[in-house]
């Protein structure tokens, strides 16, 4: 696989032209353009097949399907029916999708978002016990497991025993992804690229790094070379 297929780019932006423009800017440099909340809701689902067809060869459907269960079964149906090569839901409700066929979709559990550590955590009212991020990380990882995900999100930070539970085919989808120096954003849990991928992350998500720099092809070439340093810093497996 080459390294730039590990790079997802999040379209966070609220048109499909703007979205279309950034694929056909960044097809060159990255594997997997991610539809999220912000651009299905502004843009609705006709967006999909104009991301595909700006040339986006995978792309990954983030709306983190959290509902009653018969409503989140439709949602996801209508989702794999769009076409899309990955979908999310909150891994705690990934059993509802058990016994589903999503076609060619996969399904990732969204274990704990990023933008949370152990003081919003607590906060929630999670108990000592789980207000650890990567405790709760670990239990609904293994939640999605169970459920038969292809894999999981969870910040780079966990990555590594994430992977011990899931295995060695899993995905593990790792956003709260920073360069060394970079501003972190609302974001808690933050990794950079390399530190990811040696962890065990077989994929990151990317948005304002490189949406917002200067040359955003460039900043998405040096997230590419920062997987594959990260690529080779792990240990033979
Ligand atoms: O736990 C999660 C799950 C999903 N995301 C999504 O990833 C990107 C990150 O964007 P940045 O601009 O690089 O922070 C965004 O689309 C989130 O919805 C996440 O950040 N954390």
């Amino acid at each position: 696989m080459n390294p730039r297929d590990r790079l997802i780019f999040a379209l966070d932006v609220d048109n499909a032209d703007e979205a279309e423009d950034l694929v056909r800017l960044l097809a060159p440099e990255v594997g997997v353009f991610k539809v999220g909340l912000e651009l299905f809701v502004a843009a609705g689902p006709s967006v999909v097949e104009r991301v595909r067809r700006a040339g986006a060869r995978a792309i990954f459907l983030d709306l983190k399907l959290h509902d009653i269960p018969a409503t989140m079964r439709a949602a996801a149906r209508a989702a794999a029916g769009l076409g899309v090569d990955l979908i999310t839901c909150h891994a705690d409700q990934a059993g509802i999708f058990a016994d589903m066929d999503l076609g060619g979709a996969k399904l990732l559990g969204v274990t704990v978002l990023t933008s949370l550590g152990s003081q919003e955590l607590k906060a929630m009212g999670y108990p000592p016990e789980l207000q650890d991020p990567q405790a709760l990380v670990l239990r609904r990882a293994s939640l999605a497991l169970a459920a038969g995900c292809a894999g999981v999100v969870c910040s780079g930070l966990e990555a590594a025993a994430v992977r011990k539970v899931l295995g060695l085919q899993a995905f593990i989808v790792c956003p709260g992804i920073r360069p060394a120096s970079g501003e972190v954003h609302d974001q808690k849990r933050v990794m950079t690229p390399e530190r990811a991928i040696a962890a065990g992350a077989s994929h990151i998500v990317v948005g304002r790094p490189i949406r917002t720099a200067d040359d955003p092809p460039a900043a998405a070439r040096a997230m590419a070379a920062g997987i594959a340093e990260g690529l080779a810093q792990r240990p033979p497996a």
